[in-house]
């Protein structure tokens, strides 16, 4: 019966493969069109599109397939999945883009005689699933079929299979796509309508990321009318992060989101040249010393809610105090009443951001002056006039109307009687030479967007978030005021918070901010990154100390004990050879050594070249990020994976038993998706007790 199935599907991939490949032919003869007829446009719009689709599809043209019987009608139809929809020539589907309505039934169902349903432009459609088959095709090759569901059979067992087959097969340095294997509650996320924002809790390695990036597709499908994927963005811990899931979208036919860091996009807002002292600098003294006490008081003031209820009054304030109460005598004993003036910044330009309304007044002096001068001659004595009046123009706009983002916030500091004194004397002072704290890109971003406003055509269709438990309220509140719709997919794991100097430690302080009838929250518990006994040591370190929200259900994968390496001196650098040799050995080319600090990775590095072998050293400043031996402080390794991860010293010392360190060390556990290694020297840390 396999035999005869496979015979099948190698029939259908031929004949396939014959079609995408003839249609690419037909329309690589067809030269690119690029005058200027519109219509012509279009088509070669279509054209380039397809173009681009049968690339993708010309590979690996689909992954599954699943025989639906339409209720009602006399048989079962066999309908292939694939990243991308391609059309036979009768325009007749061949294969079914993973993102059709239809195709949500092969991710929604697990199983049982009862009628399937999903949701369709023109309503509900009900039917039978006959067979759900997942087929792995590689390079034109057929090379495997897996029967997660055949009608009449009940044994379901191979639903998992194919799952545990696609996880322990990852050897990739960058992040995947996982369209063959969506699960159902990851599918949910992905499908959730697009105008609520969805705030997910999710534990390590249940596939937040790679779920938004999903989404991302998904939503462009779906509303290709409305979207823009230039207006859709994703923001990011780092510049070396977002290298690591370059890889998804491409690989999805999707190109043109943005993505990027909340700095680097609030630096490129706003219009003045500012300086961001190094971030680096400060989050390895938090990260690594517990940062000094006036880092600390520095990052929460300006992080905490009463300083965002301060900007927004101060804002309020200067508006309804912008006209000052005072007669402005433009030409000799004539001039404009502070009402008129009044009139024009609060009732006729009331809609317009204020400098806008600025210009409009500016507009409306000169225009008031032309008419009062018009009477006069043209001449010397009228241009003087006229010089006179434009100069009086200019100085009572600098004076009234023209706060600049940087400008304005030094106001309000020097104005704040609760701003700690050496947080407001360093700020200002460093104001002053236009260098600033990354956190103060967030009031000086909504002060900016307030002063000058968004056009309506650039705002946000659409904002991911991610390791988004590092974000503060105040950042997502800029946002939403730019993103229309409350469309928003924030993800993130309080379990991983490592930094609580600036982020949430519930997932209120988020939700909160949106209207609670566009908020939608989901829990993702299980685990798809890492083997049974990595999540189940990963899981006994972080309840040593810290109380999760949730802890991370593996699903069944088994691999390798955790392996617990005591030294000491003498033997750690041997100790730490060895373990990566044999990881190498083992065939693994990811391979993440972490320690606690950069100075040690800094130190390990030479040992560990000397014995031959090439490893990366990553700062967390670095734009790429290539996998192979990497060697990095583990609260770098956020957000990324390795075959295998060494956690070099964990020792008391290093780890103390808190609630901070258990969530570090859970981070750098839940990096490993087939191995881990924690080593120690002398007197292992109380959070790795209980798997001693
Ligand atoms: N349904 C799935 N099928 C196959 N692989 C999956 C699935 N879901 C997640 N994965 C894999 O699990 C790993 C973790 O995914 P991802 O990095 O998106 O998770 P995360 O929740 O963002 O993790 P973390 O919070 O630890 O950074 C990736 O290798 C991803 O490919």
């Amino acid at each position: 019966m396999e035999d005869q199935n496979h015979k099948q599907e190698q029939a259908h991939l031929t004949r396939t493969l014959n079609i995408i490949s003839q249609q690419k032919e037909r329309l690589e003869e067809v030269d690119q069109y690029v005058g200027d007829d519109i219509t012509e446009q279009a088509l070669e719009d279509i054209r380039e599109r397809t173009r681009q689709s049968l690339k993708i599809a010309e590979k690996e043209p689909y992954f599954a397939r699943l025989d639906f019987q339409e209720d009602l009608t006399p048989q079962a139809e066999a309908l292939y999945i694939g990243k991308v929809g391609v059309a036979d020539e009768s325009g007749e589907p061949l294969i079914i883009d993973w993102r059709a309505p239809i195709a949500s039934l092969f991710y929604s169902f697990a199983g049982g005689n009862d009628l399937a349903y999903y949701e369709s432009p023109e309503g509900l459609v009900e039917g039978y699933i006959h067979l759900k088959r997942n087929i792995v095709i590689r390079n034109r090759q057929l090379q495997r079929i897996v029967d997660a569901y055949v009608k009449g059979k009940t044994d379901l067992s191979n639903v998992d299979e194919f799952l545990l087959y696609r996880l322990s097969e990852r050897e990739s340095s960058k992040l995947q796509d996982i369209v063959s294997t969506i699960q159902t509650e990851q599918n949910n996320i992905i499908r959730a309508p697009k105008n609520s924002a969805l705030i997910i809790q999710g534990v390590a390695g249940s596939g937040k990321t790679t779920i938004a990036l999903h989404r991302l597709a998904y939503l462009i499908y779906q509303h290709q009318d409305k979207l823009r994927s230039e207006r859709m963005i994703i923001f990011a811990p780092n510049r070396l992060f977002l290298d690591y899931i370059a890889d998804v979208l491409p690989e999805l036919g999707v190109g043109g989101i943005q993505q990027t860091t909340f700095n680097d996009w609030a630096l490129e807002q706003l219009d003045e040249p500012l300086t961001l002292r190094s971030q680096h600098e400060s989050h390895k003294e938090w990260l690594e010393t517990g940062g000094s006490p006036t880092a600390m008081e520095r990052l929460r003031y300006k992080g905490s809610p009463a300083f965002i209820t301060y900007v927004h009054q101060a804002l309020a304030h200067y508006e309804a105090e912008a006209i000052p109460d005072q007669y402005l005598e433009l030409l000799p004993h004539k001039g404009l009443s502070s009402e008129t003036i009044k009139q024009w910044f609060y009732t006729d330009y009331k809609h317009y951001p204020l400098s806008k309304r600025k210009e409009r007044i500016e507009t409306k002096m000169k225009n008031w002056v032309e008419e009062a001068l018009k009477s006069l001659e043209s001449g010397k004595e009228k241009q003087a006039l006229k010089r006179k009046a434009h100069q009086k123009i200019r100085a009572y706009l600098k004076k009234h109307l023209s706060p600049t983002a940087v400008s304005f916030y030094m106001q309000l500091l020097k104005a704040d009687q609760t701003c700690p004194p050496d947080v407001k004397a360093q700020t200002l002072e460093m104001l002053k030479s236009k260098e600033i704290y990354s956190e103060d890109l967030p009031p000086l971003t909504h002060i900016h967007h307030y002063l000058n406003g968004v056009p309506k055509e650039q705002k946000f269709h659409h904002v991911v978030i991610d390791e988004a438990q590092d974000f503060s309220p105040y950042q997502v509140d800029i946002l939403k005021t730019i993103t229309l719709n409350h469309s928003f997919t924030i993800l993130g794991d309080l379990s991983q918070g490592i930094h609580e100097y600036k982020g949430i430690d519930d997932w209120s302080a988020f939700s909160e901010r949106f209207d609670q009838s566009k908020v939608t929250t989901f829990v993702l518990e299980k685990s798809y990154r890492s083997t049974t006994e990595i999540i189940d040591c990963a899981n006994k370190v972080l309840t040593q100390a810290y109380q999760p929200m949730c802890l991370a259900e593996p699903v069944f994968r088994s691999g390798e004990e955790v392996k617990v390496i005591a030294c000491n001196d003498d033997n750690y650098h041997q100790s730490l050879i060895e373990s990566i040799q044999k990881a190498l050995e083992k065939g693994y080319t990811n391979i993440g050594i972490l320690t606690r600090t950069e100075a040690e990775s800094t130190t390990l590095e030479p040992i560990i070249q000397s014995a031959g072998l090439k490893c990366t050293l990553l700062s967390g400043q670095e734009d790429k990020y290539s996998g192979g031996l990497s060697l990095s402080p583990v609260y770098l390794s956020k957000g990324l994976e390795f075959e295998a991860t060494i956690i070099a010293n964990v020792s008391r010392d290093h780890y103390p038993s808190n609630a901070f360190h258990a969530k570090l060390l859970y981070v750098g556990c839940t990096r490993a998706l087939h191995e881990l290694t924690l080593m120690y020297k002398d007197v292992p840390s109380l959070l790795i007790e209980p798997i001693i």
